[in-house]
């Protein structure tokens, strides 16, 4: 479960999260919507301490992520908006391997680890493959599986079909599918629902770094104008 409560971010005098208590509960599917500057990225980095709240609290399962950044980032995995800026290492079993090695498992795990977080990507046996000789839609799995092989409760993904072709989302968007419905919960970021519609079952909209709508999936279209997306079915 994620919690935020009374969520204020400033940068120097803008608040671009404004007062955000929000409860996502373990394997929901939710889409983080809203117009350009909005808030979304701000609010989803604090779900891993990545950013300190100016005021308000963060908590996965109950703990404050700014006193427990590691549990925090070992339930919650983070699928930035340019996976080049994840990755850590040069072949992708190193890098999906990274996350584990860091909490300490032994070799056994780190390998059964990486080899179900490709698998689950559709990457299996690409162990040695370099990440720089990798297309765009294979990058992406990538950054999902390292972010998979920490084995979290939520995969938040920062509008991960940016810049694929529609082949490579369809692939990432399978993959997510599969995820959901074994019960991995989602919370993807996005400014166009038309992608994630079918995978989401609750669409939290940001206007102005509030939560201006906050509903299940087929009500929530009929008011996304309110936070400035177009409706996925027009
Ligand atoms: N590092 C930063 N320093 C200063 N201002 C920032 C920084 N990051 C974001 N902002 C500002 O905070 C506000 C919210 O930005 P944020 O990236 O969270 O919105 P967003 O909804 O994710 O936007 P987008 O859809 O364009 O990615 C914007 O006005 C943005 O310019």
């Amino acid at each position: 479960m994620i919690e935020t409560e009374g969520l204020v971010h400033r940068y120097s005098e803008v608040a671009a999260v404004d007062g955000v208590s929000l409860a996502i509960g373990d394997g929901e599917a939710v889409a983080v919507v809203g117009a350009n500057g909005s808030g979304k990225t701000t609010l989803v980095r604090h779900f891993d301490a990545l950013l300190e709240p100016d005021e308000g609290t963060v908590r996965v399962d109950g703990r404050d992520v700014t006193e427990e950044p590691v549990y925090a980032r070992t339930r919650v995995g983070m699928v930035f908006q340019n996976p080049r800026d994840q990755f850590v290492a040069g072949t992708v079993g190193a890098d999906v391997a990274f996350g584990p090695e860091n909490l300490g498992l032994d070799r056994a795990e780190i390998d059964s680890r990486v080899d179900d977080a490709l698998a689950a990507v559709d990457m299996a046996g690409r162990d040695d493959e370099r990440i720089d000789r990798l297309s765009g839609g294979e990058r992406a799995r990538v950054a999902i599986a390292g972010a998979l092989a920490m084995d979290p409760d939520h995969l938040v993904l920062d509008e991960p079909l940016v810049g694929l072709d529609r082949s490579a989302r369809e692939s990432v968007l399978a993959r997510l599918d599969e995820l959901s419905a074994d019960g991995t919960g989602l919370v993807v970021v996005t400014h166009d629902l038309r992608d994630v519609v079918e995978l989401v079952d609750r669409v939290v909209g940001m206007a102005d770094g509030r939560v201006a709508l906050d509903e299940p999936t087929p009500a929530a279209l009929d008011r996304l104008d309110e936070v400035g997306v177009r409706d996925p079915r027009c």
